[in-house]
C-alpha cells in the first residue's frame, strides 16, 4: 500500500459487505495461482512423470502445513463458536475415526506415482522455497490479528475451479493418474466451498473499520503469493532444471 492509500485506509469509511467480497475476489481473478505457467503446464498435461512427482511431494509440504495453522488459529480464539466450526478443517485433513482424511489422499496420490511414502512425509527432497513459503502461512495466522488470520484461508474461494480443472486436465493426460488419484481433489470440491462460505461470512462481520477491511484484502494478497511462490520454485527447479542442492531428483 503506497502513503495515499493507507490514509485512506485509516481514515476511510468502511466499505460495504458487496464493495468488500469484490475486492476480495479481485485478488485472486489477479493472483490465483491458476495463473501460473506450472499450472497450465500440470493440468495441460505438458509434464512428465518425474515433474509431476517433483510437484506432489512438494504439494505435501502444504497439505501437512494446513492442519498446523489451524489449530493455531483455533489455539487464538476464545470464541467457542469459531473452534467448533474450525476444528472439522482439521479432521478434513487430519482424518477422524474412520475416515482417513486429506493427508492420506495426499500420499495415495504420492503412492500412486511411485514415490516411498516415508521420503514424502520426512519432506528431505521438497525444495527450500516451499518449506519456508508454507511455514510463512503458518506464521502469519499465528501473528496476525485474528480476522486476517481468517482472510488468509479465503484463497479457497478460488480452488473449487482450479481443483475441476486439474481432475479434468489430469485424468485426460497422465496414464499414471486414475480417479483413486484424484480421489483428494474430489473431496475438496465439497469441502472449501463450505469452509470459504464460513469464513468469508466471518470476515464480512467480524472486520468493521477500513484499516481492518483493507488488511484482510492484504492477508488474500499474501497467501496468493505463498501459493504462487512455491510454483516459481517448482518452475525454476524442475521446468528449467535447476534443482538446488538435496533437492528430490526424478529418475523417472
Ligand atoms: O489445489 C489448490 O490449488 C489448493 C489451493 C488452496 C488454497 O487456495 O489455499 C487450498 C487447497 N488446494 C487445498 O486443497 C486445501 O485443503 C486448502 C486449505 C487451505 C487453507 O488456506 O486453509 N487452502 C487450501
Amino acid at each position: 500500500m503506497n502513503e495515499i492509500a493507507r490514509t485512506i485506509a485509516a481514515t476511510g469509511e468502511p466499505m460495504g459487505p458487496a464493495e468488500f467480497e469484490l475486492a476480495i475476489r479481485a485478488v485472486g481473478a489477479e493472483r490465483y495461482h491458476d495463473k501460473h505457467a506450472f499450472h497450465k503446464l500440470l493440468h495441460g498435461g505438458k509434464l512428465n512423470k518425474g515433474q509431476v512427482q517433483a510437484w506432489a511431494l512438494n504439494r505435501y509440504c502444504y497439505q501437512a502445513a494446513v492442519p498446523r495453522k489451524d489449530a493455531a488459529l483455533m489455539s487464538r480464539t476464545h470464541d467457542r463458536e469459531l473452534r467448533r466450526e474450525w476444528i472439522h478443517r482439521i479432521h478434513d485433513h487430519d482424518g477422524l475415526g474412520e475416515e482417513q482424511g486429506g493427508i492420506e489422499r495426499w500420499l495415495v496420490l504420492t503412492d500412486a506415482l511411485g514415490l516411498d511414502r516415508d521420503y514424502v512425509i520426512s519432506m528431505e527432497g521438497a525444495l527450500p522455497a516451499t518449506r519456508f513459503a508454507v511455514e510463512a502461512y503458518v506464521r502469519f495466522v499465528v501473528e496476525q490479528p485474528l480476522t486476517v488470520a481468517v482472510a488468509s484461508s479465503l484463497t479457497e474461494l478460488f480452488a473449487p475451479s482450479i481443483h475441476r480443472e486439474r481432475i479434468a486436465g489430469m485424468l485426460q493426460s497422465y496414464r499414471f493418474v486414475n480417479e483413486e488419484v484424484m480421489a483428494y481433489f474430489k473431496r475438496r470440491l465439497s469441502q472449501a466451498p463450505r469452509d470459504a462460505d464460513f469464513a468469508l461470512a466471518y470476515v464480512k462481520r467480524t472486520a468493521a473499520t477500513r484499516s481492518e477491511q483493507e488488511a484482510c484484502v492484504d492477508a488474500v494478497r499474501f497467501k496468493c503469493n505463498t501459493l504462487w511462490v512455491q510454483l516459481d520454485a517448482l518452475q525454476h527447479a524442475y521446468v528449467e532444471g535447476n534443482v538446488p542442492p538435496g533437492a528430490f531428483r526424478p529418475t523417472a
